[in-house]
């Protein structure tokens, strides 16, 4: 450790390699893949147009999920992780250590609760850092009078949270959260709990009772001048800035119940009119950008979803831990923390965890040169978010960035914001463009990632033992798949920009890099091969048209061999990923329902935008479900409740497997001969085990009485196409 003159670095980085069995079984899949080619090729049918072109068709697909398979592990060939030395850092640097302003972003108070996100930033204020240099923005899309009351309330009660945080060291320090566990042990620490819990739950009552009067009361209104901003604004889509400083750290007034000095905390919705497209969350992160560059103007930047709480009061020491090193910290643009979530069942039903995905490709990508940005859960350097370029040279001089005072009183600071978040500011300039978070993507966070790397900066990724951030997954299998589709459209456009991969990417992005960044702008264009691998063969099953080897036939066993083997690795990788068996079972029905649906509406979406047919909108993950429904996700049970073209795609792709697996056991029953059982063994097991996946899909279609069901009009629906298919298929 260290280099020959004895300097410790802030953070090492161990790589592992993959064992040797693991390597055994790559190799061997490959080979059987390559034989799965050859077969097709060699025996592709001469006769019958029809059988030719679904024998194509098949061959096409298999090319395709071929390559998806070769990504997915040349991602996780070489992970790496990451361990930082948080004890050398603040030997060296605590009188030094830089502002640090986090940013939160919430939208929609019905959709994301005032309680939800005041307990995000009470997370983020309680952070083990020198409370004058950490400053929390809120970012209120929503422009809500109920999520401002709720900050006020924040603000109140961290006088008594943080002191309680840093004198108990306790862990979460989402009150939420944290009081979710046992209280603390011995009659002095029992009592201060109970006080602060009692605390809590009233603060709690009063925000939460506020939405069902409609309004905050006339009494709480009168108490502070804030409220009055709300009397000029007309519609969430059309008021002026209101820019609030809750708490100035710089004040020597602003102090906890234990005279401790209290961080910054900043309420901000920016002007929105419609005459001005507002960006949705880019353009929210951005006015924080300026509005922040002016209250305190930290050089490292933070940010979260409302929904993502604070789960490790060290993140901050650890994530500067990589800026700070002063060997390799010059070249690191952001720090990246996987996307969590505290919500996910033991089962996992929509397979929403993201474990896989953070444990076993993004220490991979990692390696290969460093992750996207999420969204959420990250650190950047503010002049990477502000300026156009960067230079690699440069090393920051922390002492100085540290001595740099704001100038000014909160009221004129204020002002001055109005300023920098409104709508016309960002006119004739290059902010959404080359400055700040970028304009018109969907993903604006990957987006925005990917030009940082672009421009020289080196990524990193960073998931500690106790976990950084927990945020909330959907709860319904529709906000699942919305999501999704968003996720893969956002992906898809990015690939196909002219500032993505084909254009500058390749230019100043390692192929290696691309092609695992490439696991997910592919996301959309899973959907094609995985419809028709769900689809054609079934019909063909129901014709009589044979598409695979006879089960008698060597091959098979290549067929046989890649499927299973495949299948079996990703179940060995999800166990160990804290996953459990029927856990992977519904990770893979998932995989299969993302695909057939979210992927094909993205990739269709993402084609008729580049058309110019329609335009790109973000649309808002709920946070919150009805009781019944999130009783059901409670026990696991599919929720569909409503009609939605995607549940038609569904329950028709269900309906029509179970039609052909019936027609194919018929089939094998009424011809004596075992040839036909030869024949179609491989496609009747197919539809047998796709029947298998859709068992809730049959349930929700036909056996369930209770409101998550599937809608009858969608029954309905699907069962006509369902029927019109098979019976085309038959003639
Ligand atoms: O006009 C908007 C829309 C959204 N948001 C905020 O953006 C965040 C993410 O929105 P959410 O609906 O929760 O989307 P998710 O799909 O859960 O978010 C993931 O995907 C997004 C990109 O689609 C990223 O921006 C997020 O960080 C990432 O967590 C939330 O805090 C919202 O309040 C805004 O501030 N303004
Ligand atoms: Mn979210």
């Amino acid at each position: 450790m260290g280099n020959n003159n004895g300097y410790l670095p802030l953070f090492e980085t161990k790589s592992s390699r993959r064992p040797f069995l693991i390597k055994l079984y790559v190799l061997t899949i490959s080979v059987a893949i390559c034989m799965t080619w050859v077969y097709r090729v060699r025996y592709l049918p001469v006769e019958g147009v029809l059988e030719r072109w679904a024998w194509i068709g098949m061959f096409f697909a298999e090319l395709w999920f071929s390559f998806y398979w070769f990504i997915t592990h040349l991602v996780r060939w070489n992970p790496i992780f990451r361990y930082t030395f948080k004890d050398r850092l603040s030997q060296r640097y605590e009188k030094d250590l830089p502002r640090v302003d986090v940013f939160v972003c919430t939208a929609d108070p019905e959709m994301e609760p005032p309680i939800m996100v005041i307990n995000t930033v009470l997370s983020m204020m309680a952070y083990d850092y020198p409370p004058e240099k950490l400053s929390v923005y809120l970012s209120d899309d929503g422009v809500s009078e109920l999520t401002f009351y709720a900050m006020l309330e924040a603000s109140r009660f961290s006088k008594y949270w943080l002191p309680f945080c840093k004198k108990f060291n306790v862990e979460p320090r989402s009150p939420e959260a944290y009081f979710q566990i046992e209280p603390l042990d011995g009659p002095v620490k029992t009592k201060e709990w109970l006080f602060i819990k009692k605390l809590y739950g009233d603060m709690k009552n009063r925000i939460d009772v506020t939405p069902k009067q409609g309004q905050v009361p006339e009494k709480i209104r009168k108490e502070h001048k804030g409220f009055s901003e709300w009397d000029f604004v007309s519609s969430r889509h059309d008021h002026q800035t209101i820019c609030q400083i809750l708490i100035d750290g710089r004040d020597p007034l602003a102090m906890d119940n234990e005279g401790q000095r209290l961080p910054t905390l900043v309420y901000l919705s920016r002007e929105k009119r419609p005459q001005y497209p507002h960006n949705f969350k880019a353009g929210a992160m951005n006015a924080l950008i300026r509005v922040s560059s002016r209250i305190s103007n930290g050089p490292i930047i933070m940010n979260v979803d409302c929904d993502m709480y604070s789960n490790n009061s060290s993140s901050l020491r650890d994530a500067l831990c990589f800026f700070m090193d002063e060997e390799k910290g010059h070249e690191i643009g952001y720090v990246q923390y996987p996307q969590l979530m505290m919500n996910v069942t033991k089962n996992d039903l929509y397979g929403n965890s993201l474990n896989v995905i953070f444990k076993m490709e993004f220490p991979g990508i990692d390696a290969n040169g460093g992750p996207m940005y999420i969204g959420t859960g990250c650190f950047h350097r503010r002049v990477n978010l502000c300026e156009r370029k960067h230079c690699n040279e440069h090393k920051v001089d922390w002492k100085r960035v540290a001595d740099i005072k704001i100038e000014g009183n909160a009221r004129d600071l204020e002002e001055e914001c109005k300023v920098l978040a409104s709508c016309a500011y960002e006119e004739n300039t290059q902010w959404g463009i080359e400055v700040g978070l970028k304009y018109g993507y969907l993903l604006e966070d990957v987006m925005t990632g990917f030009s940082i790397r672009c421009r020289g900066w080196r990524s990193v990724y960073f998931n500690p033992e106790r976990k950084g951030f927990l945020g909330l997954a959907p709860t319904t299998l529709l906000q699942t798949l919305v999501q999704q589709e968003r996720w893969s459209e956002g992906e898809l456009q990015i690939l196909l920009s002219r500032h993505g991969p084909f254009f500058d990417g390749y230019k100043n992005i390692p192929l290696k890099l691309l092609l695992s960044y490439c696991i997910y702008f592919l996301w959309a264009a899973n959907s094609f091969p995985t419809l028709y691998y769900v689809v054609v063969p079934s019909l063909c099953l129901l014709r009589g048209i044979s598409l695979f080897p006879k089960a008698s036939s060597p091959w098979i066993q290549a067929f046989a061999y890649a499927f299973f083997a495949d299948r079996a690795y990703g179940l060995v990788e999800f166990l160990w990923c804290d996953g459990t068996f029927q856990g992977w079972w519904n990770d893979q029905r998932i995989w299969i329902f993302k695909r057939t649906t979210s992927y094909l509406a993205g990739f269709c979406n993402t084609i008729l935008k580049m058309l110019g047919f329609t335009n790109h909108a973000f649309v808002v993950t709920a946070k919150v479900a009805s009781e019944d429904a999130s009783k059901r996700y409670e026990q696991d049970i599919m929720e569909f409740g409503v009609p939605s073209p995607m549940f038609n795609i569904l329950a028709t792709l269900a309906l029509l497997n179970i039609f052909s697996f019936i027609g194919g056991i018929k089939m094998v029953i009424s011809n004596a001969e075992n040839k036909v059982l030869d024949l179609f063994t491989p496609q009747i097991v197919l539809s047998g085990l796709i029947v298998l996946i859709n068992l809730p899909v049959y349930q929700g279609l036909f056996f369930r009485k209770d409101s998550g069901r599937i809608p009858s009009s969608v029954t309905y629906k699907s069962l006509i196409v369902s029927l019109l298919a098979c019976s085309i298929a038959l003639q």
